[in-house]
């Protein structure tokens, strides 16, 4: 659908979501500016399209962000910059609530002064829900917090509600659940995963990526992992913002929980992404304690009902697509590194 008119503005472009939806929303026709704190390229150095604006502005800083809002005017606004490593949150509270709390309160603030007829997105997360009373979550599951990370994304949201009410912005949030990609940072679990099946592809014993705890993240042929019975909603980031877009298309502004409406553990997904590099994964992935997290967020599952009854969105990309993508991504990368070439890479069979 081609929308020429209309200018949308994403801060923490340069994210795994940023970088799918700017290229999403260009493709509808839309002018794209977006913000982030750096601009330098990730490892997935795939170049945003030359048409996407990007400027240099931090959140916590609200004289950068109202130069970026003038300059865009923008009709649609997707607040994604965030604080996005939940435990690691524990460290730096103070800097976390500064972004995910006060840094979505400060795009409401000033876009009521600069464009007060923009539609806005704030992305809540699933992590609010810490470990869940009840299982699967929709938009009324109690929330109950286990990190800094998620009591600045619960007043985010709180106030999103607030601002919505009192000052009748449009201000809606998706409760997005786990959700990764080609693009995922390295130290999320499914990357690490892929990661590891793409080093045991190429018959690496030793990955040049250190993990969490600063070492390779594969050593001696094992990839090391925290607890691999933590399950979780799983999603492809690539579905998850053609939701966002879709929530801000509805006529009033509300909350949607934005997940698959499965729950998986980390075993069965190793499972799945050793046996597609014809390997069992128990000879090749290992329990770390040091990887542990004491408190950590419980099983969760998404309750679509609302978002695919009011919206007709629902996720379409299985796991095993998901998987077997980021799989040949990481092995891609691998290789040009390393300087294989295609004929070295054995085939890979369909992620089942
Ligand atoms: C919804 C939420 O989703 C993400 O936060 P996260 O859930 O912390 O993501 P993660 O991939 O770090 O952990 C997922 C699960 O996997 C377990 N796990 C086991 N072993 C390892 C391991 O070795 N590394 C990691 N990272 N996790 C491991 C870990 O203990 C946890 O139970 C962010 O997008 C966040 O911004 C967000 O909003």
């Amino acid at each position: 659908m081609q929308n020429s008119s209309k200018s949308a503005f994403i801060t923490g472009i340069t994210g795994q979501d940023g970088w799918y939806l700017a290229h999403n929303l260009l493709a509808k026709g839309y002018r794209v500016h977006g913000i982030a704190r750096h601009l330098r390229p990730g490892r997935h150095c795939v170049p945003f399209d030359s048409r996407i604006e990007l400027m240099r502005a931090c959140l916590t800083d609200p004289g950068q962000i109202k130069a970026a809002l003038l300059h865009s005017r923008p009709d649609e606004i997707y607040n994604l910059a965030a604080f996005s490593r939940t435990y690691a949150s524990r460290a730096f509270p103070e800097a976390v609530f500064a972004v995910n709390g006060l840094g979505a309160v400060s795009i409401f603030d000033l876009a009521r002064d600069i464009c007060p007829g923009a539609k806005i997105f704030q992305a809540s997360s699933s992590e609010m829900f810490g470990k869940p009373p009840r299982q699967p979550q929709n938009e009324a599951t109690p929330f109950n917090p286990l990190n800094p990370y998620a009591e600045a994304k619960i007043y985010a949201h709180a106030a999103a509600a607030d601002y919505r009410n009192r000052h009748g912005q449009f201000i809606a949030c998706g409760i997005l659940f786990n959700h990764e990609s080609e693009r995922s940072a390295q130290d999320f679990a499914l990357q690490k995963i892929a990661h590891g099946a793409a080093c045991a592809r190429l018959g690496l014993r030793e990955s040049p990526l250190k993990n969490e705890l600063g070492m390779p993240m594969v050593s001696d042929g094992r990839l090391h992992m925290g607890n691999l019975t933590a399950a979780r909603d799983w999603g492809y980031a690539r579905d998850y913002v053609e939701a966002m877009w879709k929530v801000l298309q509805h006529d009033t502004p509300d909350d949607f929980v934005i997940g698959t409406g499965h729950s998986r553990d980390l075993e069965t997904i190793c499972e799945i992404a050793y046996r597609s590099v014809n390997l069992d994964w128990r000879n090749h992935v290992q329990t770390d304690t040091g990887l542990l997290r004491p408190v950590d967020a419980g099983r969760t599952q998404a309750d679509t009902g609302k978002i695919a009854g009011l919206l007709g969105w629902q996720a379409e990309t299985s796991m095993a697509v998901m998987l077997g993508n980021m799989i040949d991504a990481q092995t891609s990368i691998l290789a040009a590194e390393l300087n294989l070439s295609i004929s070295d890479i054995p085939a890979r069979q369909t992620c089942a």
